[in-house]
């Protein structure tokens, strides 16, 4: 196979995992984009996490919250819990890697927050913490994952949304983590300030 031909074959997944996921995702995005709105007008905030491609996703998100999408707006509050190295490092070096979210949430968030958890596989043993004590909070919980779900899907409650993108490749699912947060911008953004 030549290399545009594999980058052909990468266009073409991406493609199709984007048609699978809007034939079966839209009315989990648009409740979850509710369950947001609903947060924000009681002033509540987002708080997100993720790990490796999915911290940056978690990152993009909350800066699109704090800073802009696509128009302009009154910045909105999030907090991407992946960001403070000397926070992380210490929870780790002194706890366990597992906690790095979980403690820092314990410190932050409050009933009626939203936790936006980032996660291919579902397994990461961290986001699972922390979906834990997001439960302990009263926090809700909306889930972006893929391929089974994994046992963080066993970890969410009745209350919470996972957005499970329909594909088995954690690059593709990446993908449209992003897609899917940007549709979340725009319809927070739609709710709150019309247009
Ligand atoms: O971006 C990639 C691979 O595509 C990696 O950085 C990936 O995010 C890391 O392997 C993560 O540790 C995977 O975590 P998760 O998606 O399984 O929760
Ligand atoms: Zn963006």
């Amino acid at each position: 196979m030549s290399l545009q031909d594999r980058i052909i074959n990468h266009f073409s997944d991406s493609i199709q995992t984007k048609q699978d996921a809007m034939a079966s995702l839209c009315e989990l995005i648009e409740f979850a984009s509710q369950k947001i709105v609903e947060a924000l007008v009681n002033d509540k905030k987002v708080l997100t996490c993720g790990n490796g491609g999915s911290a940056g996703d978690a990152q993009h998100f909350s800066s699109e919250m704090l800073n802009r999408f696509e128009r302009e707006r009154p910045a909105l509050p999030a907090i991407a819990l992946s960001t403070d190295t000397s926070t992380i490092t210490s929870i780790a070096n002194d706890y366990h890697f597992d906690e790095i979210f979980a403690k820092q949430l314990r410190a932050l968030g409050q009933p009626g927050d939203i936790l936006l958890v980032y996660t291919s596989s579902g397994n990461s043993a961290n986001l699972i913490k922390a979906v834990n004590v997001a439960h302990d909070k009263e926090m809700i919980v909306i889930a972006l994952s893929g391929k089974d779900g994994g046992a963080l899907a066993g970890a969410l409650n009745e209350a919470d949304i996972e957005i499970r993108v329909p594909s088995n490749s954690t690059a593709r699912i990446q993908e449209v983590h992003l897609l899917i947060s940007h549709c979340l911008c725009d319809l927070i953004d739609h709710q709150l300030f019309g247009g």
